[in-house]
């Protein structure tokens, strides 16, 4: 069995870990690390785990956990991990970030958009970044995974083959993305109350959102450019799901034939990958509660550009799920092991 250990298990990332680990028959969790719920039963603060867990809230000394487990979870605000992460953790257990810590290589980057400073930049380098489809090789020899954000999850495996076959014009690209509120945490905030969210939609982060350096960061890698793009964020009034439409001008003319046959060299064997017929538009419900990112296109022979749409739920592939698939990858296990969940429909 894998020892495993959750610091911010009480947020929402963090309980979606729960309860998909709670169906991973190689994990075993020893510790759901809080901040404001020490040594209350987890099942207090998460009633889903009545009678399914029985384990009372830990603190979030990484120190002590990495004695105690294989693997560490850091499903915490951006900046926590850098701030205590060292080599003699590293020695010890495997560590899994869902934070943006080491996802941007560039530290200048990092602390320009994130607005903070980077406390560890000695390890950004060493990080694996845990995009599971593109990086599986990297993830399994690391000891410390990057596992990428909800939106840029989505952003990229939507536009990835094509900006690897250079079927799109990178400087062109435009990605309009929606999401559940649950992206924005357990923690209140005003911007996120019932009566500001429900029957509402709202742009957010115009043209400034952390997420664009991420995403701009990895298909450049892809392209073999420098990428840049424009990036919308919006929060609709969803509990989960992301959904990403992106338009790009075509650099050749090709047909939707020619398309899907891109998309099927990069994803046909993935598990996770559900690459639509032309013109099936992708839907977040399909998606719901599974690991599946749904991907599906339409070209516009009008205006020459084509417009990617991929659908995920956000705390699953977006965070939770990938994170445990990265795990599987890093123990050897099958890369679905615990991840065979059925979207939930309605
Ligand atoms: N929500 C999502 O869809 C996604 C989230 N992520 C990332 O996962 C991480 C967690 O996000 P999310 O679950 O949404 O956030 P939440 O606000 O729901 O949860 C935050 C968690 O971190 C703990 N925490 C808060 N402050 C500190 C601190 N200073 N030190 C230690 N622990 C702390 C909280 O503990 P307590 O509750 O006990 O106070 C809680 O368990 C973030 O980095 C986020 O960007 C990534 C992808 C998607
Ligand atoms: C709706 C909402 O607020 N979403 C969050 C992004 C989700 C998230 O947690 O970001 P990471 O994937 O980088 O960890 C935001 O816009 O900041």
């Amino acid at each position: 069995m894998i020892k495993v250990g959750i610091i911010g298990a009480t947020g929402y990332a963090g309980g979606e870990l729960v309860r998909i680990l709670m169906g991973h028959k190689e994990a075993e969790i020893v510790w759901y690390g809080s901040r404001s719920y020490i040594d209350q039963k987890y099942a207090d603060v998460y009633r889903n785990m009545f009678q399914i867990v029985d384990a009372k809230c830990m603190d979030d000394n990484i120190e002590a956990l990495a004695d105690q487990v294989d693997v560490i979870f850091t499903a915490t605000p951006q900046g926590f991990l850098a701030s205590v992460i060292n080599e003699n953790i590293l020695g010890k257990t495997k560590i899994v970030d869902l934070s943006a810590d080491f996802r941007i290589k560039d530290v200048k980057v990092y602390e320009k958009w994130y607005g903070i400073e980077h406390k560890s930049p000695q390890f950004i380098e060493e990080a694996v970044y845990g995009l599971c489809e593109v990086n599986r090789d990297k993830v399994k020899g690391a000891r410390l995974i990057a596992n990428p954000g909800c939106y840029t999850t989505c952003s990229i495996l939507t536009a990835y083959p094509l900006a690897k076959e250079g079927i799109i014009d990178m400087r062109t690209l435009i990605v309009d993305a929606k999401s559940g509120t649950s992206g924005a945490g357990r923690g209140a905030k005003v911007p996120n109350l019932f009566c500001e969210v429900n029957e509402n939609m709202k742009a957010y982060g115009v043209a400034s959102h952390r997420h664009t350096p991420e995403i701009e960061e990895q298909l450049g890698y892809a392209s073999g450019e420098n990428v840049t793009i424009s990036f919308t964020p919006h929060l609709v009034p969803m509990n989960r799901g992301i959904l990403a439409t992106e338009y790009a001008t075509l650099k050749k003319d090709v047909t939707g034939e020619e398309v899907k046959a891109i998309y099927d060299k990069y994803y046909a064997d993935e598990k996770f990958v559900r690459v639509l017929g032309e013109g099936v538009c992708p839907e977040t419900k399909w998606v719901e509660g599974s690991n599946y990112v749904d991907i599906g296109f339409k070209l516009d022979p009008r205006t020459n550009r084509i417009v990617m749409m991929g659908a995920i739920d956000n705390l699953v592939k977006g965070a939770a799920g990938q994170a445990v698939q990265n795990m599987n990858l890093l123990f050897g296990l099958p890369e679905s092991e615990g991840l065979e969940l059925v979207p939930m429909f309605p």
